[in-house]
């Protein structure tokens, strides 16, 4: 039941009140307020029906289950509100719903049963009078063998109601269930709602009918509690056979009937304060959950996407673009490790790695380059290209790097852009081994798809057997960082960057979680230890303060959850993340000791020797 299906209907009197209709509030003695979804004071049973029945019986027939239960004292008109007084306008709620149902669905199968829960405990058909037995089932109580009775027209809206009328007794509780069965032509299946109207008899009675209204607040109040929580249906039949009824799947709304007398004030605060209980009752999880926020979804999902695209581009890396997946094009290095591997083929090396549609790309970019060059240096010496015009003496050096038998003279001749391989030959030689380093530097930051870099990729190899003194690790390690390996050295701070902001939420949730659990016990030790209290007519109830505390303890149980979901998925993401730093930290070391041996030739070392 939900907060917003509670109703409270005022019998007319004519004696002084002490209880009043204040909007949608009652208010007591001047003081004390209850909220209801509505106060039906001098309403008819038109107007009753349309606020209270008319509502359920619309969910029925969308297919949601509902049940409505009447409460109230002894003559505040739970009675007259369900089944309705002697002349046809003082029809009740059931009447009322039976005709609105035969209306809408003429085609769908429709029964209806009715029985009691006698003081006795024992249970009664209505409509063919005679005893009928409990069995337990899956979703609680279920009746075997209850007679039911076709819903055709008006003549057996009216046949059902007489027998009703002429069977049931007072002192018992009194259930109408209206099945429906219809077939949704689009699914391809048949959907069975049930509607249930339940007018309880008076507290107050009798003891036994105390007892059994006292065991239905338990478990109306334990319903409020948390998920999970054992219900006390099977303390008695009335519980048992209202379990299915009561559930989270079922739309559930309760009248609260009440004399407003001075003189029956004790009644009305008994009927009010089992309003406010069951006004605690959650939503039901499943008719809520029918309909998901499709704002939330789509944000959700965008996020997800988002995470996954991170994923995959640091996957990408690891695997140095062997990755299969991929939607980012390839970056410089993955660039110029095909290019590596194009020119390692062409010298009679392995194929080239392929493994990706960007790699195919990459590889025929590749080609088409070294075919461009090898063309260009087919053409006669000092015939100009359109490439040549534009980009001057560059292109000019290019073309001459080709040809092995001018390569001295040229080197010679650009003195002020020395290679190692052209200082050694030239004045500067090892003099100007800063120099040396920085071109070697330079020339490993940046691979652009251009003839120079091919170029340069070639000088690199032809000069490999012959490397500047390697400087110090630092140094040595800050030129790669700020050349080569910047991509991944910055890949690898900011996952770890990441890792330690994950590992300082996910600490922050334990503490919110312990701290939580130790609430929790001391709320639950003081909830053991408060006595409950005992009215005038001996029932047992739970005082005010034992509820809140109950209730309270009923959000702190959600907030644990809560808390919970919150570490353990903070604590997953902190360990994926410093694993990920981890692989990065790997693959830097990798990557650094080959950059170090094709820059010196120093020899690599495993990561586990770096390490
Ligand atoms: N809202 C109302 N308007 C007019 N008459 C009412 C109203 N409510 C109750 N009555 C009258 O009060 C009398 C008692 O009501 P009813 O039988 O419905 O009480 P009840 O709550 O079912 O009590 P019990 O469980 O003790 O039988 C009925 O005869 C009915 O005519």
């Amino acid at each position: 039941m939900s907060p917003d299906k509670v109703f409270v209907r005022l019998r007319p009197t004519e004696a002084v009140q002490a209880v009043k209709k204040a909007k949608n509030c009652v208010v007591i003695e001047d003081e004390c307020e209850f909220e209801a979804t509505g106060v039906l004071d001098n309403a008819s049973q038109d107007e009753t029906f349309k606020a209270v029945g008319r509502p359920l019986v619309e969910a029925t027939l969308r297919g949601i289950s509902s049940t409505l239960l009447a409460y109230g004292g002894i003559g505040s008109g739970k009675t007259y509100s369900l089944f309705g007084g002697k002349v046809n306008h003082e029809r009740g709620i059931i009447p009322r719903a039976l005709e609105m149902i035969v209306q809408k669905m003429g085609s769908a199968q429709i029964q209806v049963s009715a029985y009691e829960v006698r003081s006795t405990d024992h249970i009664v058909d209505l409509l063919t009078p005679g005893p009928i037995d409990l069995v337990t089932c899956t979703v609680g109580g279920q009746l075997r063998d209850i007679s039911s009775y076709p819903l055709k027209d008006g003549q057996s809206v009216r046949d059902i109601m007489k027998l009703i009328e002429t069977n049931r007794t007072i002192n018992s509780h009194q259930m109408t269930s209206i099945t429906i069965l219809q077939h949704d032509e689009a699914a391809g299946e048949t959907i069975k709602s049930q509607l249930l109207f339940v007018d309880l008899a008076s507290a107050g009675r009798n003891s036994v009918v105390s007892r059994q209204l006292s065991l239905l607040e338990h478990v109306v109040v334990t319903l409020g509690c948390k998920r999970g929580t054992r219900v006390p249906y099977r303390e008695c039949r009335l519980t048992h056979t209202l379990q299915a009824s009561l559930s989270s799947e079922t739309n559930t709304a309760l009248l609260c009937t009440l004399q407003p007398d001075k003189k029956l004030l004790s009644e009305a605060l008994a009927t009010i304060r089992f309003a406010s209980r069951a006004s605690k009752m959650p939503i039901s999880r499943e008719v809520r959950d029918r309909a998901p926020d499709p704002f939330l979804k789509v944000a959700e999902l965008n996020k997800e996407i988002e995470t996954l695209k991170r994923e995959l581009s640091v996957q990408s890396l690891l695997t140095r673009g062997k990755s299969t997946m991929g939607i980012e094009p390839l970056n410089a290095n993955q660039i110029a490790e095909a290019q590596r591997q194009v020119e390692e083929y062409l010298a009679g090396g392995q194929y080239p790695d392929v493994i990706s549609n960007r790699q195919l790309c990459a590889v025929f970019t590749a080609f088409k380059q070294v075919l461009a060059k090898v063309s260009e240096e087919m053409k006669p010496k000092g015939a100009p290209t359109p490439v040549e015009d534009t980009k001057g003496n560059k292109s000019a050096k290019t073309s001459a790097k080709g040809n092995s038998g001018k390569q001295k003279n040229d080197a010679d001749d650009k003195p002020e852009t020395p290679t190692p391989k052209s200082a050694k030959r030239g004045d500067k030689g090892k003099n100007d081994k800063k120099e040396a380093l920085d071109k070697r530097a330079s020339a490993s930051k940046v691979a652009p798809q251009t003839e120079s870099t091919l170029s340069d990729e070639i000088e690199k190899d032809a000069g490999a057997d012959e490397h500047p003194e390697p400087p110090e690790k630092q140094v040595s390690y800050k030129m790669f960082r700020e050349g080569e390996g910047r991509v991944v050295v910055r890949l690898l701070r900011d996952a770890e960057v990441q890792a330690i902001n994950l590992e300082k939420v996910s600490q922050e949730q334990a503490e919110i979680y312990n701290d939580r659990i130790k609430i929790r016990n001391e709320l639950k030790r003081k909830v053991r230890n408060t006595p409950d209290e005992v009215l005038p007519d001996g029932r047992p109830v739970i005082t005010e303060d034992k509820l809140a505390d109950i209730l309270k303890l009923k959000s702190l149980k959600q907030e644990l959850t809560d808390a919970e979901k919150k570490f353990h998925v903070s604590k997953a993401k902190a360990e994926y993340c410093r694993d990920q730093a981890r692989k990065i930290a790997e693959r830097v070391v990798i990557e650094f000791a080959e950059w170090e041996k094709r820059t010196f030739g120093l020899e690599s070392k495993t990561p586990a020797q770096e390490a």
